[in-house]
């Protein structure tokens, strides 16, 4: 079984190590380093090992978690050339906006990275994330990394020249659904509904939703018709009734087309961070 050494503890950190942990990873196997009090405080909270140095967690690691914030990549790997270089693990990225190629740039050559995309749904086992492997990296090293990250939710790889998209779709997009959950309340508040009651509400509504979707995507059993989220809103749309009343009116306000620039100035800053 792999050691896997996490630099960096804070909020995906904490998802994945806890994600491993559960999985059955032994505590000992997992080591975690980060510039302020994070790594020790997460140790002790998992009974994770907390390495000081990070050049002596990158000694003893056959994966190599990066899980800083990306403006903070290049400095960590400089600092961490000639022990990467020694050790040669696996390097795992979870930054934001920082392609295989630029990860490889910064590490001693022919070093094997793995990049990862996942959501802040890692923290309750839902994350949907994307992978995909550098040019050195080979197929036994994006195994590694999919059991990892597979500990936190679903997986898929994905071409590089994509991840812009997913960050849209899926990296940022948690942001996006809490906003809509956030609107759809306050129109239950002003409806006099209290606030607390209408979170409640509206997250069963998104959660049911969000399930038939995959239910009818999966094709099995009862539920599983094979209908698009375009077939399921004319299911719910009887004509002259409630849902299309409120849907005419959300497109009229440019809902969709909202949604599409969001995703669209999503992609462009993610290309702007990796420019
Ligand atoms: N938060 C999210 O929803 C998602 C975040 N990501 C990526 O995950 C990465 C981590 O994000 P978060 O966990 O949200 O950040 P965070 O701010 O919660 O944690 C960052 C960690 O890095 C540590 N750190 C800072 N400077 C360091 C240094 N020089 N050496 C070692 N450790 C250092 C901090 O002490 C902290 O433990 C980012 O690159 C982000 O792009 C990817 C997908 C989703
Ligand atoms: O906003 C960010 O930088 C990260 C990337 C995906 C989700 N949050």
């Amino acid at each position: 079984m792999a050691v896997y050494g996490f630099i960096g503890a804070g909020n995906m950190a904490e998802a994945i190590v806890r994600g491993t942990i559960a999985a059955g990873t032994p505590t000992t196997d997992v080591l975690l380093t980060s510039a302020h009090d994070s790594a020790s405080r997460l140790a002790a909270a998992t009974g994770a090992r907390h390495v000081p140095a990070p050049a002596d967690l990158v000694a003893a690691s056959d994966v190599v978690v990066l899980a800083v914030k990306p403006h903070v990549v290049p400095e960590v790997l400089e600092s961490l050339a000639d022990a990467l270089a020694a050790r040669r693990p696996l390097v795992l990225s979870i930054a934001a906006g920082l392609s295989t190629e630029r990860l490889a740039q910064m590490l001693p050559p022919r070093a094997r990275v793995v990049r990862a995309m996942p959501n802040m749904a890692a923290a309750v086992g839902q994350s949907m994330t994307a992978l995909a492997a550098g040019a050195t990296a080979d197929a036994a090293d994006l195994e590694t990394a999919r059991a990892l990250m597979s500990t936190v939710g679903r997986t898929v790889v994905l071409a590089e020249k994509d991840f812009s998209a997913f960050t849209a779709l899926a990296g940022s997009s948690p942001a996006f659904v809490f906003q809509f959950i956030e609107a759809l309340a306050r129109g239950g508040v002003a409806a006099g509904i209290p606030k607390a009651q209408a979170v409640q509400i509206v997250t069963q509504a998104v959660l049911g939703s969000a399930l038939t979707v995959q239910a009818e995507a999966a094709d099995t059993g009862d539920a599983g018709r094979g209908r698009t989220p375009a077939d399921l809103i004319d299911a719910v749309s009887s004509p002259g009734g409630t849902t299309v009343a409120g849907l005419v009116a959300l497109e009229r306000a440019g809902f969709s087309a909202a949604v599409v620039d969001g995703v669209q100035a999503t992609i462009a800053r993610d290309r702007a961070l990796g420019a």
